[in-house]
């Protein structure tokens, strides 16, 4: 990847081809011992005034090492995922190794270098988003296993995410703000903080505890209950220490497989005292609109809003 300098005529998308094309990722850039970020990660000087205390466009700084999907997809093959991540002025993909392997998991298509761990993880993130789904099922009136029994959480992913030293913390993102699509997501991550939540209107750091998980609700679970719950805007800040920060996250989601499946409020929420505040959409909307915006813009429920 060329240097980058500063000049009037600076070509952005120029720059995020190079990026692109050097097939370094965050990590090979962070490793390679800059001392600056390139442009193309720097928010502009509004942005970042709009959104302290430091914000950028986009996540240049997290490097996606592996996400692996036990269940909820039809093909079974690993590949290069190239996802577009909206930049000012243009889209920038981020690399991301993904396995897609179908219900029943066969277990052969999983990189042995991992297998055991993945499948160990997956067992006992599931019993863990399935207990969180009875507890919230209960908080809504309704019987224990109403989420789980219909399949609302049967599409799995697995991500693990990496996250290198930023040299300029202060100009960018590790990731940038968003609600996550799905029902629940669990996420287990290193000592090294990073990881902030929007409360009261203020982003809030979300302090790492030792032996802890993380539950986000997403925007599935805002959908049908009816807004009783809110799926929660969350962030990651650029690393700024020596440490890369590690996270794994599997998101639960409904079955990415059932193209023309409905979801929407609950029948048992809608009442003459609190009618549908959103509107039912297919699986297959939920999905298109995730993968087709940019994680910044309008999130589902929002579209939805009747
Ligand atoms: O790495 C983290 O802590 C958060 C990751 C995340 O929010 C996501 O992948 O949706
Ligand atoms: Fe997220």
């Amino acid at each position: 990847m060329s240097t980058i300098v500063a000049t009037t005529n600076y070509d952005r998308m120029k720059e995020v081809k190079e990026f692109d094309d050097s097939k370094l990722g965050a990590k090979g850039l962070s490793d390679s011992g800059i001392t600056t970020i390139p442009k193309l990660s720097r928010a502009s000087a509004k942005y970042r005034q709009a959104n302290p205390p430091s914000c950028g466009n986009m996540g240049l700084f997290p490097g996606e090492v592996q996400a692996l999907r036990p269940a909820g997809a039809s093909g079974c093959r690993i590949y290069q995922q190239q996802r577009p991540i909206s930049i000012q002025g243009g889209k920038l993909a981020r690399l991301r190794a993904s396995l897609d392997v179908p219900e029943p998991v066969d277990t052969e298509q999983i990189p042995a270098a991992c297998r055991e761990e993945l499948l160990a993880w997956d067992g006992h993130a599931t019993a863990v988003a399935q207990t969180v789904a009875e507890l919230l099922a209960e908080g809504l009136g309704l019987p224990a296993r109403r989420l789980i029994s219909e399949g609302l959480l049967i599409s799995r992913l697995i991500a693990g995410v990496y996250y290198p030293y930023c040299p300029q913390p202060e100009l960018t993102l590790g990731l940038n703000h968003h609600t996550d699509p799905g029902m629940l997501t669990v996420l287990l991550e290193n000592k090294v903080a990073g990881l902030q939540v929007k409360h009261g209107g203020e982003w809030v750091d979300v302090k790492p505890v030792p032996g802890s998980l993380i539950i986000n609700i997403g925007d599935s679970l805002q959908i049908i209950s009816n807004g009783e719950y809110r799926s929660v805007e969350h962030r990651v800040l650029a690393n700024s220490l020596k440490k890369p920060r590690i996270s794994v996250v599997e998101f639960f989601n409904v079955d990415k497989r059932d193209e023309s499946g409905l979801l929407g409020p609950l029948p048992e929420l809608i009442k003459p005292e609190k009618p549908a505040v959103y509107r039912s959409c297919t699986f297959k909307e939920l999905h298109e609109n995730f993968y087709s915006k940019g994680l910044d813009s309008k999130s589902m429920p929002d579209k939805l809003m009747l």
